[in-house]
């Protein structure tokens, strides 16, 4: 099975105090309406970071400081293995404008579990939820 290599960005308010996060849902193809982290797949030559920034400005048409890889996802689709590396990240400069998604929300800590993400992301979520967690506790 082909592998396919893809960054997303979990989007915060705030790396140290973080209360929301932003999630879009996919217009087009396959998995259309259903939830996701903003990002794409690399490019040849591309390093983590330059294809995130770049996925991002093309998506959402902002400016991201990348943070802490928060997880590598491993997903088994019928006709792809998606590995995927998901990092914390903050808005540094613009105003989002959906460029690609057909909506988006952000979504405070308890109602992460409230959408309908694309199934690879569950365990991310989970993840998500437990650092958020930690987070709290310091
Ligand atoms: N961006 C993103 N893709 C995800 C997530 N979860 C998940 O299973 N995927 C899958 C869906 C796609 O099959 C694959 C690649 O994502 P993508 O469609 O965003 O790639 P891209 O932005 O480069 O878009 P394209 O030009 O190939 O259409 O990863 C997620 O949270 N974010
Ligand atoms: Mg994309």
């Amino acid at each position: 099975m082909k592998t396919v290599k893809v960054v997303a960005a979990v989007i915060c308010d705030s790396f140290e105090n973080t209360t929301k996060i932003f999630a879009t849902a996919r217009g087009y193809g396959d998995f259309k309406g259903q939830w996701e982290f903003p990002g794409g797949k690399l490019e040849f030559g591309e390093t983590l970071h330059e294809a995130l920034v770049r996925e991002i400005k093309e998506e959402l048409d902002i400016k991201i400081e990348i943070g802490e890889l928060i997880d590598t996802i491993e997903y088994d689709y019928p006709n792809f293995h998606l590995s995927m590396d998901c990092f914390w990240c903050i808005v540094t400069d613009g105003e989002i404008i959906l460029k690609e998604a057909e909506t988006a929300r952000w979504l405070k800590k308890d109602e992460l579990d409230t959408i309908d993400w694309l199934p690879a992301d569950r365990t991310l979520i989970d993840k998500i939820e437990s650092q958020l967690a930690d987070l709290q506790k310091l």
